[in-house]
C-alpha cells in the first residue's frame, strides 16, 4: 500500500505539487497521470525520499520510504531508465543489484527472462541499449527483489505496441497477484487498460481520482467540431456555453446537445460533429481536464482531495 497525503513541493517560486493525497491498495494498479510537468515525478520522487516534500507525508507499506531496511525487497522503483551505468552489461547490472539486495544470483537469469532481454542482449553494455532495452532492465531491476509494491514512472516510453502489451499483462498479473503498482504516464492510452484507479494531476494538483468505472461515467458534455471553429466558438461564447479545446480540433461543451446544436444554428455555424463526450472513454475526460477552459480552470484544478472527479 502506497499512501500520500497532503503533499507539496515547491522549488522557490515554482510549486511542483500541490497538496496532494491518494492511496494505492494492494491487488490494484493506480495509473498516475498528467500532462509533461505536471508533477508525477517530483511526487514519485517524494515518495521514493529522493525528494524531501517541503509539506506532506508519503509512505509505502505504512513507513516512509527511507525508513524501509533494504528497501529493494518490498519496493521496485524505476524512475529513470536513461540513469543505469552504460560501461555495465545488462546482466552486470542486474547481478549488482542481486547482491546488494542479497537475493540468489539465480533470480538474475529469471529476470532477464521475465522482461524478455535474450542472452546475447544481457551480455551487451546498457550504453549501446535503446530506451525500451534499458525500460525492461529497469523492471528486471525493480521485479529483482520480489517485491510487492512496484513504483514505475513512465516505463512505457520507448516500448514498442508489443513491449506496452508484455509491460500490461506483467503489471496485471503483478496486482492480480496481490502486488500494488503506481505507473505514470502522460499518455491515457498507454495505462487506461490496465489500471484500475486513476490518479489525475494538472499543474500540480490533483484534477480528478478514483475508479476507472467511476470516472467513466462522470458526465464529461458533448463534443462539437464545426467547420471554422472560431465562428464556433464565438457562437457558443454568444449563448453563454463554455467550451474547452479537445486538443484534436473539437470543442468540449458542459451543456446538452440541443444547446450547442441550437447556438450553432442561431449563428449560422455548420456543425460536422455532435455527440455526446461520455462515449469516448477517459480520453475526453483527461483532456478536458488537461484543457480546461478559462471559466472551469479554478474549480478543476481545485486541490480538494476526493474520491471522485470534481
Ligand atoms: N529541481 C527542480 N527545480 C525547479 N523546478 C523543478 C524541479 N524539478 C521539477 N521542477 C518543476 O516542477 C514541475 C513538475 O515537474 P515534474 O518533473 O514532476 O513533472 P512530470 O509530471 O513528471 O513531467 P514529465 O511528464 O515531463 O516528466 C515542472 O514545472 C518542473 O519544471
Amino acid at each position: 500500500m502506497i499512501s500520500v497525503e497532503n503533499l507539496t513541493k515547491r522549488y522557490r517560486e515554482v510549486t511542483a505539487v500541490e497538496n496532494v493525497s491518494f492511496r494505492c491498495e494492494p491487488g490494484t494498479v493506480t495509473g498516475f497521470l498528467g500532462p509533461n510537468g505536471a508533477g508525477k515525478s517530483t511526487t514519485m520522487r517524494m515518495i521514493c525520499g529522493l525528494t524531501p516534500p517541503t509539506t506532506g507525508t508519503a509512505t509505502v507499506k505504512g513507513v516512509p520510504y527511507r525508513r524501509i531496511s533494504n528497501p529493494g525487497r518490498h519496493v521496485g522503483v524505476l524512475l529513470d531508465a536513461a540513469a543505469q551505468h552504460s560501461g555495465r552489461t545488462g546482466r552486470e547490472t542486474l547481478a549488482l543489484t542481486a547482491q546488494i539486495l542479497g537475493v540468489d544470483q539465480k533470480r538474475v537469469g529469471q529476470m532477464l527472462d521475465r522482461v524478455g532481454l535474450s542472452t546475447k542482449a544481457a551480455k551487451r553494455r546498457v550504453g549501446g541499449y535503446s530506451l525500451g532495452m534499458r525500460q525492461r532492465l529497469g523492471i528486471a531491476q525493480a521485479l529483482l527483489g520480489d517485491p510487492s509494491v512496484l513504483i514505475l514512472d513512465e516505463p512505457a516510453n520507448g516500448l514498442d505496441p508489443e513491449g506496452i502489451h508484455w509491460m500490461r499483462s506483467m503489471l496485471r498479473d503483478f496486482a492480480d497477484r496481490g502486488g500494488t503498482v503506481l505507473l505514470s504516464s502522460h499518455l491515457l492510452l498507454e495505462v487506461e487498460a490496465v489500471a484500475d484507479r486513476f490518479v489525475v494531476i494538472a499543474g500540480g494538483r490533483v484534477a480528478a481520482q478514483g475508479a476507472k468505472d467511476e470516472l467513466l461515467t462522470q458526465p464529461t458534455g458533448v463534443v462539437v467540431r464545426a467547420l471554422d471553429g472560431a465562428a464556433l466558438q464565438s457562437a457558443l461564447a454568444q449563448a453563454g456555453l463554455s467550451a474547452r479545446p479537445d486538443g484534436q480540433g473539437a470543442f468540449v461543451v458542459d451543456a446538452p446537445a440541443e444547446a450547442v446544436g441550437r447556438a450553432a444554428a442561431a449563428t449560422g455555424t455548420v456543425l460536422l460533429e455532435l455527440r455526446q463526450a461520455s462515449g469516448g472513454g477517459l480520453e475526453e475526460l483527461f483532456l478536458s481536464l488537461i484543457n480546461p477552459s478559462p471559466a472551469d480552470a479554478p474549480t478543476v484544478a481545485a486541490p480538494a482531495p476526493q474520491e471522485t472527479l470534481r
